[in-house]
């Protein structure tokens, strides 16, 4: 993974691959035009003026990105992707073509190229265009990355860095392979519960079985008892034909039971007879009917403290609680935060059919100063939000909702938090970055080596080359402080 593009965000150059452009380009007027300004962005570049010499460099350097001309006076550029992918699977290659050429860029499309641009091109368009093909390509490293960390046991759909996310798998995981075992998932709100409860059920010997849910809080009653147990003919007046229950409906499967802190006190004795016999009566039934139902149960309550004050029976709550999962807060696991916000970006990206927007540095330190009430359902929303309101390729704090009141870390004065980005030098944002995640780490540097995406070397050595230099902080393994100015 190109982790040092995660602190700062893609639009700033990095060093390292990400950083690097290759030129095939025979004019030698626009070759050298571009050869200035990309370098004067920071980038690091080298050309070449025919396809020949260009493949040559390649073989030589893995560059981040290619920028090809398709008509060389060599080899057709199209045969210069097709030699290219031989022996660098995953080149990113745009391809530049005068207008009339239209036909042959597609074909570079077909033939792997990454994207095209028509000659005379604005330069501004070619800038987003590199920021968002390195964005992509950051993106494919880190679901492939992911996808290695987890040994293809990865839970679909589940995303999340910390080492409280990873806890939370492995007890999921654990939980799934206990049988029947009841489970219990609490936590607040938006925090992924339900998720998790499917996620039991997938990773389970019945996956293959029916997943029910049923909502606890959201019918009345009456109506509630007669989905979860289904009702014989007649038994209330509108009760013209029986009907099967949802637990009917689960037999072999998962009955997920959200809310079920609101489940009444008529229906909680019910519910824990089926826990215990695997049976029940319909409604205005006389036969027991048996099914093989696993439980899942989820609330946003704090299920212990009802019992306490008899608003849940104690031996529901038990027998309940036999598999249970505590889902921390969002704002308790702020490796997550980073990952989720971009996974979140992408699929808004797909669904509108646009690129993914390359993230701003300023964006993501306020991502991860915001403490996140509504959790991951309200950082999707964000994120969808800040996607549909992104403008040349890039999310600024501009997007976000609590963009403009300034949200600033713990121990960080609103003054600092405001400073804009535009201003400041890339060493300057680097260094305040990493400043501001050493402090939400609370001087931590594996937790901030994390957050960064960077390996705890790595912040090491820009700890010494911005002059953060060890000291006794507290909470941190070795403590850090800032050299004063
Ligand atoms: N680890 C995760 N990775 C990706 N998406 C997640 C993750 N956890 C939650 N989500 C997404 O966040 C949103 C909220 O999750 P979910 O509905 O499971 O939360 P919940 O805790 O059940 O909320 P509530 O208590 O309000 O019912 C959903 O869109 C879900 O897909």
């Amino acid at each position: 993974m190109e982790a040092a593009s995660r602190c700062c965000g893609q639009y700033i150059p990095r060093a390292g691959m990400s950083n690097t452009i290759l030129i095939i380009e025979d004019d030698e007027t626009l070759r050298l035009t571009l050869l200035g300004l990309l370098s004067r962005k920071g980038y690091e570049v080298q050309a070449a003026a025919c396809g020949l010499d260009g493949l040559a460099l390649a073989r030589e350097t893995r560059f981040g990105l290619i920028l090809l001309d398709l008509r060389l006076p060599d080899i057709p550029g199209l045969e210069v992707i097709a030699r290219l992918h031989e022996f660098e699977e995953d080149a990113l290659v745009v391809t530049m073509t005068a207008y009339p050429e239209v036909r042959t860029a597609v074909a570079a499309l077909k033939a792997g190229a990454y994207d095209y641009i028509n000659k005379p091109f604005d330069l501004d368009d070619l800038d987003s265009l590199i920021r968002r093909a390195f964005e992509t390509r950051q993106l494919r490293r880190e679901v492939e990355w992911r996808r290695a960390q987890a040994g293809g046991d990865v839970v679909p759909g589940l995303i999340g860095d910390s080492a409280a996310f990873r806890e939370l798998l492995e007890t999921t995981r654990k939980i799934a392979a206990a049988g029947r075992v009841p489970a219990l998932i609490l936590g607040e709100s938006g925090t992924g519960k339900e998720h998790i409860a499917q996620s039991i059920h997938s990773l389970s010997a019945r996956a293959a079985g029916p997943w029910v849910t049923l909502n606890c809080s959201a019918l009345p009653e009456g109506l509630l008892e007669s989905e979860m147990f289904g009702h014989e003919k007649g038994a209330f007046t509108d009760a013209r034909q029986a009907k099967k229950g949802l637990l009917e409906l689960a037999d072999g499967g998962t009955l997920f039971l959200d809310e079920v802190g609101d489940l009444s006190p008529a229906l909680q004795p019910k519910l824990l007879r089926v826990l215990e016999t695997q049976t029940f009566r319909r409604l205005g039934g006389s036969k027991e009917i048996r099914v093989d139902v696993r439980f899942v149960a989820a609330t946003h309550r704090n299920l212990p403290a009802m019992v306490r004050d008899g608003g849940f029976r104690e031996d529901l709550f038990y027998r309940l609680n036999v598999g249970s999962i505590a889902v921390p807060p969002l704002r308790e696991r702020a490796a997550d935060i980073l990952p989720l916000a971009r996974h979140f970006l992408e699929q808004a990206a797909l669904h509108l059919g646009m690129a993914s927007p390359a993230i701003q540095s300023e964006v993501m330190s306020r991502l991860l100063a915001y403490r996140w009430p509504g959790n991951i359902r309200e950082l999707r929303n964000v994120m969808e939000r800040a996607a549909i309101l992104a403008s040349d390729g890039v999310i600024t704090v501009e997007q976000l909702p609590f963009g403009h009141a300034p949200a600033p870390a713990r121990g960080e004065s609103a003054a600092t938090a405001g400073e804009g980005a535009a201003t400041m030098s890339l060493a300057a944002v680097e260094r305040q970055h990493i400043l501001r995640v050493l402090e939400h780490a609370a001087g931590n540097k594996t937790r901030a080596a994390e957050i960064l995406g960077i390996t705890r070397l790595t912040l090491r050595t820009k700890l010494r080359e911005y002059e953060l230099r060890p000291g006794a902080g507290e909470g941190d393994e070795d403590g850090f402080q800032p050299v004063k100015n």
